[in-house]
Formats: C-alpha cells, sequence, structure tokens
C-alpha cells in the first residue's frame, strides 16, 4: 500500500472512531437509564460484590451493595473537559450538580486520566476522613507527590504519620507560637500598612500583600525552630514545646529529610491557603457594606479599649471577636480554598448503601457539600450570623479536613486572618475595584482584588 492510501486508511480510523465516540456520548445523555445499565456495569442488574462497612469499632460485610452510577465520557478525556470548561465558568458548581441531579450525591466520573468516584455527600466525606490507613490512604497526582517529597506528612500512612501529626499539631497550638506568631505579625502588618497610608495614587492588591505577609511567617516558624536548634543542650532542661520534642526525638524515625519535607508542607498552605483566605475575606467584606460595618464595630471596640488601658492587642483577643471569627468561618465556608481530598480505596468498602471497590480514587469534594442547599438555606449567600450558636465541628463543614488528617494549622489560620482583618479594618476605609473568583486550577482572585485604601480618621 503507497504513503497517502495509509494516511487515507489512517484518517478513516481516526474519524470513524470520533464518530462513534461521539454518538456513544450523545447516546449516553440522551438515554441515560440505558446506558448507564450497559457501560457502568451498574449492579442494581449484574454485580454484587461482598463489601465491608467499618464503624469506629467494627467492620461487617455484606453482599448487596451498589457501585456509584456514572460515566466516563469521551476515550482517554473522560470527562475531563467538562469538568474544566465548569471549573472556569461563572458556575462552578454545575459538573458537581448535573451528576448529583442524575446519579446521587456519589458519583463515578473520569477525570484527569482516572476513573474516579466522586462524593459529595457530607456522611460519606466524613467516613472516608475518618477512616484509618487500612481502609483509605492520601492519593495524589505523580507531579504534586515529587514536589512534597516521599516523606511529607500529606503522603505518609500508619504510626508515623499520627506521631509526626500529634507533634505538630500540639507545637502549633503551643501558646509560645501563637505569642511569636501575634507579635511578628503585628509589626509586619503595621510596617506594610504604614507605607500604604502615603499610597493615594495606586490600589493596594490584597492578595499579593497578604502573600508577603505570610512569608514573615514562614521566616518566624523558621527562626524559631533555629533558635531551638542552636540552643538544645544534650540531655538538658525538660521540653518546652513540641518542637523541642522533635528536635530531640531519638527514634530515628524523624530524619532531617523527613523534617524538611514537613516544613515544605507547612510553607504550602502558608504561601498559599491562608493570603487566600484573607483575600476572600476582602473580597465577601466588600460585597456585603452591613457585615463590614457590624465586624468594623466589634474591631473598634477592642481598638479603643487596649488604648484605654494601654495594653497590645494579644492572640486570644483576637480568637475571641465572635463577630470576626464567625466572618471567617463563613469565607472558610463559601470560599473553599482545598475543594477537594483525594483518596484510595485500600479494599472494598461499603458507605451508605455504596460500594467503594478496592483500589478505587476517591475524590472527597469539601465545596459541593459547603454549598449544598440541603445543609445550609440561601448557600451562596454570605452570611456570617448563620454562624451563630452552630457547631463548626460537624460533617457539613471541614475546610480543614478531618479524621487523622485534620489541619493541624487551623488555629494558626485563624488567628493570622483575624490579625489581618483587624488591623486593616481598624486603619482604613476601602473601596475595592471590580474583581472576580476564579475556580480552576487553584481558586485566586482574577486581578489580585485591588482595593483603594484611605486613612480612618475616628482611631
Ligand atoms: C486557610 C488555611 C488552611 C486550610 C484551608 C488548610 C486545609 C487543610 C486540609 C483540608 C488538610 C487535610 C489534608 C488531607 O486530609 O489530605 C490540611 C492538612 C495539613 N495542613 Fe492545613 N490548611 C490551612 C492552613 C495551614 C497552616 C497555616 C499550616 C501550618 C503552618 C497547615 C499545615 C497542614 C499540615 C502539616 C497538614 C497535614 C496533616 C496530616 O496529613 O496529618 N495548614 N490542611
Amino acid at each position: 500500500m503507497d504513503i497517502p492510501c495509509i494516511w487515507t486508511l489512517i484518517s478513516f480510523v481516526i474519524a470513524t472512531a470520533f464518530s462513534l465516540s461521539y454518538i456513544f456520548h450523545f447516546l449516553r445523555n440522551t438515554n441515560l437509564k440505558f446506558i448507564t445499565t450497559i457501560s457502568l456495569n451498574h449492579p442494581k442488574t449484574s454485580t454484587t460484590k461482598t463489601a465491608c462497612t467499618s464503624t469506629t469499632t467494627t467492620t461487617s460485610c455484606t453482599t448487596s451493595s451498589t457501585l456509584p452510577l456514572g460515566t466516563n465520557g469521551w476515550p482517554i478525556l473522560g470527562e475531563t473537559m467538562e469538568f474544566i470548561s465548569c471549573a472556569y465558568s461563572d458556575h462552578p458548581e454545575s459538573f458537581m450538580e448535573k451528576r448529583r441531579r442524575l446519579y446521587g450525591k456519589v458519583f463515578k466520573s473520569h477525570i484527569f486520566g482516572k476513573q474516579t468516584i466522586i462524593s459529595t455527600d457530607a456522611e460519606v466525606n466524613k467516613f472516608i476522613l475518618q477512616s484509618d490507613a487500612k481502609l483509605f490512604v492520601p492519593s495524589y497526582p505523580k507531579s504534586l507527590t515529587e514536589l512534597m517529597g516521599k516523606s511529607s506528612i500529606l503522603l505518609i500512612n500508619g504510626s508515623l504519620q499520627r506521631r509526626i501529626h500529634g507533634l505538630l499539631g500540639s507545637f502549633f497550638k503551643s501558646s509560645h507560637l501563637k505569642a511569636q506568631v501575634t507579635k511578628d505579625m503585628q509589626s509586619y502588618v503595621q510596617q506594610a500598612m504604614d507605607r500604604w497610608d502615603d499610597n493615594i495614587h495606586s490600589p493596594i492588591f490584597i492578595q499579593d500583600e497578604a502573600k508577603q505577609a505570610k512569608k514573615e511567617m514562614v521566616k518566624v516558624v523558621k527562626k524559631i525552630i533555629v533558635s531551638k536548634r542552636n540552643n538544645m543542650v544534650p540531655g538538658g532542661a525538660d521540653p518546652n514545646d513540641v518542637l523541642d520534642v522533635l528536635l530531640s526525638d531519638q527514634s530515628g524515625q524523624l530524619t532531617d529529610d523527613l523534617m524538611s519535607d514537613n516544613m515544605i508542607d507547612m510553607m504550602i498552605p502558608g504561601e498559599d491557603s491562608v493570603p487566600l483566605l484573607i483575600t476572600l475575606a476582602i473580597k465577601y467584606l466588600s460585597d456585603s457594606p452591613l457585615i463590614l460595618h457590624k465586624l468594623t464595630e466589634e474591631n473598634m471596640k477592642v481598638h479603643r479599649m487596649k488604648l484605654e488601658l494601654g495594653e497590645p492587642m494579644i492572640w486570644s483577643d483576637y480568637l475571641s471577636l465572635p463577630f470576626t471569627q464567625m466572618v471567617i468561618t463563613e469565607t472558610l465556608r463559601m470560599g473553599n480554598i482545598i475543594t477537594g481530598l483525594m483518596r484510595k480505596a485500600m479494599k472494598d468498602v461499603e458507605i451508605k448503601g455504596y460500594l467503594i471497590p478496592k483500589g478505587s480514587c476517591v475524590l472527597t469534594y469539601l465545596r459541593s457539600v459547603h454549598l449544598d442547599e440541603d445543609l445550609y438555606d440561601t448557600p451562596y449567600q454570605f452570611n456570617p450570623w448563620r454562624w451563630q450558636n452552630k457547631d463548626t465541628n460537624s460533617s457539613s463543614f471541614t475546610p480543614f479536613g478531618g479524621g487523622q488528617r485534620l489541619c493541624p494549622g487551623l488555629d494558626l489560620a485563624r488567628l493570622e486572618a483575624s490579625i489581618f482583618l483587624h488591623h486593616f479594618v481598624t486603619r482604613f476605609r476601602w473601596e475595592a475595584e471590580d474583581d472576580s473568583i476564579v475556580h480552576f486550577p487553584t481558586v485566586r482572585m482574577k486581578k489580585g482584588m485591588p482595593v483603594w485604601v484611605k486613612r480612618r480618621r475616628d482611631p
């Protein structure tokens, strides 16, 4: 066969493949029930497997469980293009909403090169996040795992993960660290805001300013580690806090690699998540004058009281401002800085009647839960009052994950956001330029959240 002929044949095969996959896709969308039955091997018709349900204390096995429904989309591409185009649109939830309507809150899809079970159900997510490594382990794309390092706490499992988690958790909770972070952040924020006073000809970009503040915070944590290491006397005094414990650990498990990988874990949320939390709070406040007024009033009150007493604000003052904390909680709910968490099933697991087969990749999609109208009235409305007398420790609110991997930096994140907001609203009035939230590949402001600031005359 000559060369043009081979090309004609190849083109024909490719065209046929695309046409068939188009027809297949079209049929599936128009006659969903028929196709799901065939293409998904739906257990109602063909699959019955033995599966295990675990609670904190028991694991029981049943023989009737159903695989989540859903579609695989196009060959190779799966449903990735639709996922991305929805994520870039004004309504990024549309991908999940459409499938929730068709298949329920837990469904199957094929995104980013992998068949994935997506859970948008609060209870299912809670179960998955609270399970130990016998049932589910973290599962991230190779590019991310290489960045994190193999001994990153986000990737290790079992007793070593629990040990490091406990140590980091107590370090971040220690009043010593909170006091140091508060002192350094206050001084940084004040210096930065002094510069803004003179800046009347251009807007301030909150996203960049918050990131710069955060870089200072990472330096603070590092400074504490270095100074502790230098001042450590072998067999010396009892450890003061967890970092002392980490540094003096003799088990040989906490290698330098492990310590440095975990510093990176702390820098990723530091460089990104906390600045984003601050930026989103400013965005929502700029759009809601009444809420901004109430927040300013609360912060002004404590600011004046501290001035009269001649005392500085300390970390516990920031964390006990009730309305400010409600604003931060509502920002976490609506902002969804971490949209979802990836896990891999280590055995067949049955949750709420869904069968999750061993080896499945599972995306616990936190965003859909936080915006679920079954759980929140008018979920797209920024309403901090909804948190009045409401527990933030529930399966319907998990911006910091849950279970054994619950974010150990959550108090620190709230503290840093509170410090920034306090100094910002007590020193300035501002007018925000139009900006919008982008949801893919990560959440951020399109223009960096430019605001025009004006010094308050009523300290
Ligand atoms: C708004 C800010 C933050 C958000 C939304 C956030 C969110 C999260 C989430 C959802 C997880 C769970 C990951 C998983 O289950 O796979 C996590 C874990 C973690 N976070 Fe945060 N985080 C924030 C700030 C911080 C800060 C400030 C630090 C430390 C300085 C920090 C350190 C960590 C660490 C070390 C883990 C891993 C815990 C483990 O796997 O045992 N985070 N974070």
